[in-house]
């Protein structure tokens, strides 16, 4: 059985959603930040996010045009759908489904005994608070239950929900999958600028992937609020996949566009490791999510980032990027907040 840890003094936003029709000060950002009344929801004349179909990979002429489209989907974005992952349609449609069922049909009693440990940023189980060790920030309108998967010495599915039945085989064969997948597209993104495909997993060594189930509540001012505020993911290479409510943004050409959502696509989002690693050829991606006041919204997001102890630094001469030990990274990140890509320009030399 789990443990109960000290709950979070933070009060789970689903319960500020159900108990109050106007957001608490503490959720309303910045007047600059707020994404204002006129929220676009879907992405209107902006180009949709670029689409790799990853069955297209046999034969040369093939093979090609796939490295030339994510080549230019990484340069231009650092983020895109894949599609013909070999991700089955049911596993995404259950690892949705559980996560969903954990937050709306537990009582609040009993997801709080699934509680993460507040003193410590990132730490495993049900929060809504992940800048917990930051300074004073806005809080986002979102819960989340964050789950240790890989390597397998630190997954431990005694501390994930033990409801729906079968939610840990889910997420345990879900993080299986998203591993598989992520060492082929940082071996295609290796290939695309004509390094070994081994080259960028060499250089982030053992995954360390955590799952991050997030819920947005409907929010009842959702143009003072954000669900997640703006930051680029600071690990290697991130597997999102969302529900069809909608409400990730990607930042481009100083613009917030919506990404629609692709039901059985899976989004990949560029990290800052990643950039750094390819020396700035290829970006990471500054997103955020934005609220609404209809519907929950939920994403199930698989971060594979570098051990602590890693020294990452670019795999180009000349450097762009200071070397980094990870672990470094990802404390200024706590400490200072993400502020979009605030900390990886701190390493531009
Ligand atoms: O909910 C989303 O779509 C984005 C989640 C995300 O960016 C994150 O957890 O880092
Ligand atoms: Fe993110």
């Amino acid at each position: 059985m789990e443990v109960a840890r000290a709950s979070e003094p933070t009060i789970r936003v689903q319960s500020i959603a159900q108990n109050s029709r106007i957001v608490p000060d503490q959720y309303l950002q910045p007047q600059e930040i707020r994404p204002g009344k006129n929220i676009k929801y879907d992405n209107g004349d902006e180009p949709p996010l670029p689409l790799i179909n990853l069955g297209d990979g046999d034969g040369d002429v093939e093979v090609t045009r796939v490295q030339v489209d994510l080549g230019r989907a990484c340069r231009d974005w650092g983020a895109f759908h894949v599609v013909s992952h070999g991700i089955p349609a049911k596993l995404l449609d259950e690892m949705r489904r559980v996560g969903r069922s954990f937050f709306e049909d537990l009582d609040m009693e009993e997801k709080l005994k699934y509680s993460c440990d507040p003193n410590f940023p990132a730490s495993e189980g049900y929060g809504s608070r992940m800048l917990v060790a930051s300074k004073d920030t806005v809080l986002d309108w979102r819960d989340y239950f964050d789950h240790h998967s890989l390597p397998l010495s630190r997954r431990n599915p005694e501390r994930w929900p033990h409801f729906p039945p079968n939610y840990r085989k889910v997420v345990a064969e879900y993080s299986d999958h998203m591993k598989v997948l992520a060492q082929k597209i940082l071996g295609l993104i290796s290939e695309s600028l004509g390094l070994p495909s081994s080259c960028i997993e060499e250089s982030v060594g053992e995954f360390y992937q955590n799952i991050t189930v997030s819920y947005y509540p409907p929010c009842p001012q959702p143009e003072l609020t954000l669900g997640l505020q703006s930051h680029s993911d600071m690990g290697a290479v991130t597997l999102l996949i969302q529900d069809d409510v909608g409400g990730l943004q990607v930042f481009k050409n100083g613009e917030w566009i919506t990404v629609q959502p692709l039901s059985h696509g899976v989004l990949v989002i560029l990290g800052d490791q990643t950039e750094i690693i390819t020396n700035g050829k290829y970006r990471s991606c500054q997103h955020r999510a934005i609220t609404n006041s209809r519907k929950a919204r939920l994403s199930v997001a698989a971060f594979h980032d570098p051990a602590k102890t890693r020294k990452i630094f670019p795999a180009f001469e000349p450097p762009k990027y200071r070397e980094v030990i990870y672990g470094d990274y990802v404390k200024s990140w706590y400490t200072e907040g993400p502020e979009g890509k605030r900390n990886l320009d701190t390493l531009l030399l």
